[in-house]
């Protein structure tokens, strides 16, 4: 449905995109996650022809995407990072003014407004201007006018961003009752949970490139990383620390602080093997948690660095 191919943008010097390659399929909750500054909304600019790119291909529902191919446009929802409502307007006519771009007849229109508003819940807003609405009702009534024709494809970029966790939870419903009725859907975020909670396909992005492709279970198979145990409160001689780095199935051990983190591949019995050797050693500690890989291991095994999350 979506083909970026080989995108490079710059910006003066700063290489923005490197070569960007991705497919998304109809149908998919497809996730652009990366840290901020990795390329994610320069990437959304130029698929929506809003931004010009030095080299490269896209293509929308298989047609070459340019900045006059409106016959795509229509059926594309945008919901970028900036609220971009009209302040003298209320809720209700800021979602009709958008609507109304698309849908002409009357009825039909008013149909679609009131389905919108209700579906970010903003039935008891109706008449309030925007001015009067709190950070994360702005974000909806923004989703709201960029959802509200019932676009093909929706993309969103970073929509939770400073959203409070009720606003936030709403939002990220309603992508999946969107994506249920009919729409793909293109989200960006830095947040790894949204990602993982809702996305069928993710890519993670680092500086201008998608670094790895896949559902977040192929994503997290990638990774050597099976497991990362977590013990508190934990007082260990330099030898210790080389026993436990020694142990099976151990490949990264950090001790810092009184906390000792060990990274082990895939196995059975991880935990078990490392609380043994403690027990042997007669060394007390406190709390200990045994952690599946996370979004963030696989951005950490691939580039070194923590995803901010
Ligand atoms: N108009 C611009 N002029 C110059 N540099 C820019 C411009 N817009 C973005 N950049 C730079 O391009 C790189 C990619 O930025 P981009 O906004 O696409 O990243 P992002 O992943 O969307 O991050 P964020 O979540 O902070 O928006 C960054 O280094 C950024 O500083």
């Amino acid at each position: 449905m979506i083909k970026i191919e080989n995108l490079v943008k710059r910006y003066g010097d700063l290489l923005a995109l490197d070569h960007l390659n991705l497919e998304i399929d109809e149908g998919e909750i497809f996730g652009l996650l990366g840290p901020n500054g990795s390329g994610k909304s320069t990437a959304i600019g130029c698929l929506l022809s809003l931004l010009k790119y030095d080299k490269g291909n896209i293509e929308i529902f298989g047609r070459k995407m340019t900045p006059d191919n409106y016959e795509v446009k229509r059926q594309i929802g945008v919901i970028l990072q900036n609220v971009a409502v009209f302040d003298e307007l209320t809720v209700y006519e800021n979602i009709d003014y958008f609507c109304g771009l698309y849908v002409k007849e009357r009825d039909k229109k008013k149909q679609y407004v009131q389905e919108a508003i209700a579906f970010v819940g903003l039935e008891n807003y109706e008449k309030m201007r925007p001015k009067k609405l709190s950070g994360g009702l702005l974000r909806r009534l923004n989703i709201a006018c960029g959802i509200a024709h019932k676009p093909r494809l929706i993309i969103m970029d970073e929509p939770t961003v400073a959203v409070d966790p009720q606003s936030r939870n709403k939002i990220l419903e309603g992508i999946q009752e969107l994506n249920k009725q009919g729409s793909t859907i293109i989200y960006t975020t830095h947040y790894m949970e949204e990602a993982e909670q809702i996305c069928s396909r993710i890519a993670i992005m680092d500086h201008g490139r998608s670094i790895a492709i896949g559902t977040k279970e192929e994503l997290k198979k990638m990774i050597k990383t099976g497991e990362a145990i977590t013990i508190e409160n934990i007082q260990l001689e330099q030898s210790q620390v080389s026993d436990i780095r020694a142990i099976r199935h151990v490949f990264q051990v950090e001790y810092k602080e009184d906390v000792l983190t060990v990274r082990c591949s895939e196995a059975r019995h991880n935990l078990v093997r490392i609380l043994n050797y403690m027990q042997e050693q007669e060394i007390p500690f406190g709390q200990v948690s045994s952690q599946l890989p996370t979004l963030n291991d696989v951005f950490l095994e691939i580039t070194g660095k923590q995803l901010r999350d």
